[in-house]
């Protein structure tokens, strides 16, 4: 049997970068960067004050408190850009400073020592002594013109697309999402859950958790079908897929021991590589991997709900960050919350869960519930924990390997070590 590090590495050697595409900024988030993104402007495009006050003449010198000035203007946001002459200008948060002011003294600080007729400030005293350049934002200060914003493999996110829309840079070039389509096979499977179940049918689980996942990790599904247990059904799946212009295919089930478990007899018959087929994992030890003749990547995933999930998280994923351009995973170490054993020799992909300990510290957890038939225990996980091959127990305290939810998902941290929602007790 194939173990997952020599299992990955036949993946890896499949899987190719894809190119990159255009994308108005206003669509990019989730997208990630096919080049490094450099700016066209400076932020901000002009110095402009940081506060509601007044903007003064400092020219390097200390402005002592006492000092009075004429009030020679008013800039607000919005005013284009004004020669000041001598004296203060009254000056709004985010407006323009008028040329040859420097420095700016938030209205808290100063007295107002005479009105004009419509009762603006016309005469100003300092109450405190004001440093040269204070309140004044410089143009640039936040980004360069020509300035790198953003490297090749960015996950953009809602504050880059500020950072983007405040340089006006209205579009990027993103690479390519990879396109995937699922096949979910099994007779027994009802997808329409108004369906009544008759007898020795279950509901399709796994294609709206694949499809959901198979989003947030950046991919297009471009073809989802739900197939029975015969080879010419899957066959024209896979053709409707191919047509559909996908370069991977997923599927579940099939893949085990049984009479029905098809897949990797259908896959030979039309000539695909088999790279791999069981690994020594847990859960998801009949996974398949294969290339079929046009260079599309196959995967077959087992039908057990979290195997699938497995499948997907350690398998896919890993594909689809090469070929999104990205560099593989490092997982977080974290300690365990307690001992733990294991079977040696699978290497254990375990529903976990992250939360702080009582002095705050994070730990890992591995919950109740870890068959793979079990979707309920899912809720209470916001990591997996994985435990490698040659280990057969951990004691509390030691580290191990957590990984997110997904691939551009970050571990999330629950509150408190909150135990799952068993049936018996719900
Ligand atoms: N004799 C052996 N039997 C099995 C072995 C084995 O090594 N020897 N391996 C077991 C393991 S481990 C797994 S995992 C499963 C994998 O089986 P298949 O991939 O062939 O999947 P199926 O038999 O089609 O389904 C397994 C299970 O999952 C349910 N299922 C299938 N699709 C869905 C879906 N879309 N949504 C929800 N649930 C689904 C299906 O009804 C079965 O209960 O094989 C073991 N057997
Ligand atoms: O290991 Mo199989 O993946 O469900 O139980």
């Amino acid at each position: 049997m194939t173990g997952y590090q020599q299992a990955l590495g036949v993946i890896l050697d499949a899987a190719r970068p894809l190119a990159a595409e255009p994308c108005r900024t206003v669509d990019a988030l989730g997208r990630i960067t096919a080049g490094p993104v450099t700016s066209n402007e400076d932020l901000p495009p002009f110095d402009n004050s940081a506060m509601d006050g007044f903007a003064l003449h400092a020219g390097g010198q200390t402005l002592a408190a006492g000092t009075s000035f004429e009030v020679a203007g008013s800039q607000s946001a919005g005013d284009a850009h004004q020669r000041a002459g001598s004296g203060a200008w009254e000056i709004m948060t985010g407006a323009r400073m008028p040329d040859g002011l420097d420095t700016v003294v938030p209205v808290e600080q100063v007295e107002i020592l005479q009105r004009d007729a419509g009762g603006r400030p016309s005469r100003i005293q300092l109450t405190v002594d004001v440093e040269p350049g204070r309140h004044v934002r410089k143009r640039g200060e936040d980004v360069r013109r020509d300035a790198t914003i953003m490297a090749a493999g960015t996950l953009m996110q809602a504050q880059h697309l500020m950072l983007l829309a405040g340089l006006g840079i209205s579009e990027v070039a993103v690479v390519r999402r990879p396109r995937v389509a699922l096949i979910n096979t099994g007779r027994e499977l009802v997808d329409d859950p108004a369906q009544p179940l008759a007898s020795g049918q279950i509901r399709n689980s796994n294609g709206p958790f694949l499809a959901t996942r198979l989003a947030a990790a950046g991919a297009e599904l471009v073809y989802r079908q739900t197939v029975n247990d015969e080879p010419q059904a899957f066959h024209a799946a896979l053709a409707a897929a191919r047509q559909a212009g996908a370069e991977v295919v997923i599927s579940t089930g099939a893949v085990s021991m049984g009479r029905h478990d098809f897949i990797p007899d259908a896959l030979r018959v039309i000539g695909a590589e088999i790279g791999f087929h069981k690994v020594k994992i847990r859960p998801g030890r009949p996974l398949l991997f294969a290339r079929l003749v046009d260079g599309m990547l196959f995967f077959g995933l087992p039908g057990n709900p979290v195997s699938s999930a497995v499948g997907l998280r350690f398998f896919v994923e890993p594909a689809l960050r090469k070929m999104l351009g990205l560099p593989p995973e490092r997982p977080l170490r974290l300690p365990l919350a307690q001992d733990f054993s294991k079977k040696a020799g699978l290497r254990f992909h375990l529903k976990g869960q992250v939360h702080c300990d009582a002095g705050g510290r994070l730990q890992a957890r591995v919950l109740q519930g870890q068959e793979s038939f079990r979707i309920q225990p899912m809720l209470a996980s916001n990591a997996w924990v994985v435990v490698d091959e040659d280990v057969a127990s951990l004691q509390a305290g030691e580290l191990v390997d957590v990984h997110g939810p997904g691939h551009l998902q970050a571990v999330s941290i629950s509150a408190g070590p909150d135990e799952i929602l068993l049936p018996e007790e719900a």
